[in-house]
């Protein structure tokens, strides 16, 4: 019954990749206002994990499921509408101007409003005219945060997004996430940043192999280091 309040409800979900199992029966639900931190060491199916919740890779079994609708090929991109994601390294459309970036952005989404207070709120505001392929690696995560969050979603899937930020940046993108919680948004990062991850994190999740291996509440978790450590052991 918990499911049904959930924002996403990932269902026994596998997949094979390559004739290799990359995911083994996963299932876990992420509610309203909660982050969810995803750990476990390289390889382990992070990334595949969320390109399958996002609806960018189909899964052989199992189903996402967000909020309270099994994601099939009919209603994938009205479900993405409310799913925010930043996934993969950011490649921009060479020359685009990162306000035109997030314009394009909000009119695919069917969002009429201005891109200014996301570039705001992710410290790009004075960068609106420049051509996003010429920005440095950390403007550009900027930028591809700014594209999860510009059509406010309730759902962000975001792959290891303080990769290239510096100490404001993260400090940055840890509080922007407290503020999503805070509206309803549900978060579920991939990082390998443990010590922020324990400042943002509600539930922990362990994968590795393509498996849970543990799942916890941060609350409960006095060491995150050693708790990663304690179940990423083969
Ligand atoms: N398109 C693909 N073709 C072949 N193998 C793939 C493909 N995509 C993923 N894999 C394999 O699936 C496994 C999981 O990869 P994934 O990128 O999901 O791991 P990850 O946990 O995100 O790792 P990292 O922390 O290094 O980003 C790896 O063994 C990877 O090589």
């Amino acid at each position: 019954m918990k499911s049904l309040s959930a924002t996403l409800y990932c269902n026994r979900v596998s997949k094979t990749i390559g004739g290799k199992p990359v995911l083994n029966d996963i299932s876990f639900s992420a509610y309203p206002g909660e982050t969810i931190a995803l750990i476990g060491p390289n390889g382990a199916g992070k990334t595949t994990l969320l390109k399958t919740l996002g609806g960018l890779i189909a899964p052989d079994q199992g189903e996402t499921n967000i909020r309270g609708r099994i994601m099939n090929p009919e209603n994938r991109d009205m479900l993405l509408r409310q799913v925010g994601m930043l996934i993969g390294i950011p490649v921009f459309e060479r020359g685009m101007s990162v306000r035109a970036i997030l314009h394009k952005h909000l009119a695919f989404m069917r969002c009429d409003w201005s891109p200014d207070e996301t570039m705001e709120r992710v410290g790009l505001a004075s960068m609106g005219d420049l051509p996003a392929d010429t920005l440095s690696m950390g403007n550009r995560m900027r930028l591809a945060l700014a594209t999860a969050l510009a059509h406010h979603p309730t759902l962000l899937l975001l792959d290891e997004p303080m990769n290239g930020l510096d100490p404001t940046g993260m400090k940055l993108f840890c509080r922007i996430i407290r503020e999503e919680n805070k509206r309803g948004v549900t978060a579920i990062i991939s990082a390998h940043m443990l010590a922020q991850l324990e400042t943002i994190g509600d539930q922990v999740i362990v994968i590795n192999h393509g498996s849970v291996k543990a799942q916890h509440a941060m609350s409960d978790i006095s060491d995150l280091e050693s708790y990663y450590f304690r179940h990423t052991q083969d």
